[in-house]
């Protein structure tokens, strides 16, 4: 047997608008907070593609617009350089890639981009649309030796491109190659400049190799560099290289010089006194004299070129041993890193 109510009890009406209330702040939190995820390193949150510029036959600049918040707001709190990682939705694969200027105030992340033939992530970033959506999630520190004000007087940084071996692409077919290797040193001339404009100590040098002049980095990045060197002469020096002397008709308006980077190039750089004293000559030795300033060397490449100019890796990708040219001008491990 059921029985209806006819008349509503007193105290429904009051637990209806309580109910009522409470179903609207839910849907409004979760509305405003849950849909919107804030970002974070080891969560994945969607951008947005708004451009994809060809720079060569194998690689693209690309702009993503990313969610509020994804890196802190104080942008000084990253003099260390850092990547995000970027999924590849079809495959639900993840690589990590160098945001070359940060986040701009629009909330704007340039990425440079190298295909790779048989690569899953790079080509998957290649095909996308603007407009797409793109997943990444970061900051994620890449060099954890964050360069501080007053810690150095020199700080020279190595982006080479020869001795590609077959062993090498064999043994590290994700190193950063192929030009790209300079986004790190990109992110961190452009952080250090920006936040601290010329008031710090460090004179950097920009050393970077392309194969040839197809394989330079975008002109954007080559004209900001030129521009900061033309600038600041005494903060910052930029050297392009490449191999191979093919196309001078684009060069013509860049100081390029052909050849690698070697012991004199890195000498330079590096400011070191090409004299040797006479009981070095003496005994054969042509150890040359280290000044008394704080020095920092920075190496990306292929590996068999870190090695040539900062000895091999250790196990697992460890530092190593300081070897290759930097070994036989003399620099100790705490003035070297392999990125
Ligand atoms: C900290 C960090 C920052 C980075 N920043 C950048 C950046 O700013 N820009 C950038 O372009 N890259 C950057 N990289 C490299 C990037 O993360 C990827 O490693 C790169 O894009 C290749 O990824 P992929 O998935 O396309 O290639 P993968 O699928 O990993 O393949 C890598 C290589 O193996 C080869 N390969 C794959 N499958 C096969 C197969 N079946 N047979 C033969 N060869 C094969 C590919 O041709 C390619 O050469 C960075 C890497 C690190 C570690």
């Amino acid at each position: 047997m059921f029985f209806v109510c006819a008349t509503r009890p007193k105290f429904v009406k009051p637990v209806l608008f309580f109910s009522g209330v409470s179903v609207a702040v839910t849907t409004t939190y979760y509305s405003l907070f849950s849909e919107a995820p804030s970002p974070s390193p080891s969560r994945f949150t969607p951008s947005t593609l708004i451009e994809s510029v060809d720079v060569s036959s194998n690689t693209k600049l690309l702009t993503l617009s990313v969610p509020p918040g994804l890196i802190p707001s104080d942008p000084g709190a990253f003099t260390s350089t850092w990547s995000i990682f970027v999924k590849d939705s079809d495959i639900q694969v993840e690589r990590p890639y160098t945001p070359l200027e940060g986040i701009d105030e629009n909330g704007h992340m340039k990425l440079w981009v190298k295909k790779y033939k048989h690569g899953e992530v790079s080509r998957w970033l290649h095909s996308r649309q603007v407009g797409d959506s793109i997943e990444i999630r970061g900051p994620v520190t890449t060099w954890s030796k964050s360069w501080q004000n007053g810690h150095w007087d020199e700080v020279v940084m190595a982006r080479t491109s020869i001795f590609f071996s077959f062993i090498d692409i064999l043994t590290s077919p994700c190193k950063v190659s192929g030009g790209t290797g300079i986004t790190p040193f990109y992110q961190l001339l452009h952080s250090v400049f920006r936040t601290r404009n010329t008031s710090f100590n460090a004179c950097f040098t920009l050393l970077h190799a392309s194969r040839s002049l197809a394989d330079l980095p975008p002109s954007t990045m080559i004209h900001s560099l030129t521009e900061l060197s033309q600038n600041y002469p005494d903060k910052f020096q930029f050297h392009l290289f490449t191999d191979s002397v093919d196309d001078t008709s684009e060069s013509h308006s860049l100081s390029i010089r052909h050849g690698h980077i070697g012991k004199s190039v890195v000498q330079d750089a590096l400011r070191l006194t090409h004299s040797t004293p006479w009981w070095h000559r003496l005994f054969g030795s042509s150890v040359p004299t280290i000044p008394e300033k704080r020095i920092l060397v920075l190496v990306c490449g292929p590996e068999g070129m870190v090695s040539a100019i900062a000895g091999p890796y250790g196990r697992n990708y460890s530092q190593g041993k300081v070897g290759g040219i930097l070994g036989e001008l003399g620099l100790q491990s705490h003035q070297v890193w392999k990125l």
